[in-house]
């Protein structure tokens, strides 16, 4: 059967419709989902999109993780529903305190846009085991607020549980400590991302295919989840 993966929507969403058409590119159906609905409709998996989650007032992702759909959404990443926060779904995605630490304003103060090159150097998660460890891949960054940060104690942990995902090579574009991109939570089911896989699947408009990966990921993932 196919894998029903849901693209939520909240006002001021901006990646949501590239996020649904990476997920059918890599063959699974994308369903839909509104930021007020606290209904998951059935999915299997969730991507939180990029964007401006209500204007990113506060801070970004500060309003989103109070929508709705996030009470459903963080009590099923809790019972193991894989989710795949990608950039500004990554702020939510700490916000919401699924993931530890913070994403906070770019060190440089200027907002960052250009094909960034990354280490996966975990595939131990739903969304990057069709990667290898210490893959080099290329996709799109573009954020305001993309700088990681975390208390020392946090970030020791999250390397020695093999919880970074990604690291940023050829140049950290936003100041993150430790040059991280991606991390996941100690199940390996919630991944949160900035820079943006969801532009990196065809050659039209990506400057690579590397972004497929995570999405075919979750299908292999679930594949071996009985329901
Ligand atoms: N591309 C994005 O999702 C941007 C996220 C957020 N609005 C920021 O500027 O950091």
């Amino acid at each position: 059967m196919t894998a029903r993966v849901g693209v939520v929507t909240f006002p001021g969403s901006l990646d949501d419709g590239d996020a649904a058409r990476a997920v059918r590119i890599a063959g699974a159906e994308p369903v839909r989902l509104w930021h007020g609905d606290p209904d998951l409709h059935g999915v299997d998996a969730v991507v939180l999109p990029g964007g401006f989650s209500y204007g990113d007032y506060l801070r970004c992702g500060a309003i989103a993780r109070f929508a709705p759909v996030m009470e459903t959404l963080v009590d099923a990443a809790r019972g193991g529903l894989p989710v795949l926060g990608i950039c500004n779904g990554f702020q939510i995605l700490c916000e919401a305190h699924l993931l530890p630490g913070a994403l906070t304003r770019n060190q440089h103060l200027h907002f960052r846009n250009r094909d960034q090159a990354l280490r996966v150097e975990s595939a131990g998660t739903a969304w990057t085991n069709a990667f290898q460890p210490g893959q080099e891949i290329l996709i799109p960054v573009k954020n305001g607020e993309g700088c990681y940060v975390a208390d020392t104690a946090t970030l020791d942990q999250l390397e020695a549980e093999g919880r970074v995902v990604a690291r940023y090579v050829g140049g950290n574009p936003n100041g993150s400590l430790r040059d991280i991109a991606a991390i996941t939570n100690s199940a390996g089911n919630v991944v949160g991302i900035m820079p943006h896989p969801e532009h990196a699947v065809e050659a039209l408009t990506g400057p690579s295919l590397d972004g497929l990966g995570f999405f075919t990921s979750v299908l292999k993932h679930l594949v071996g989840t009985p329901a």
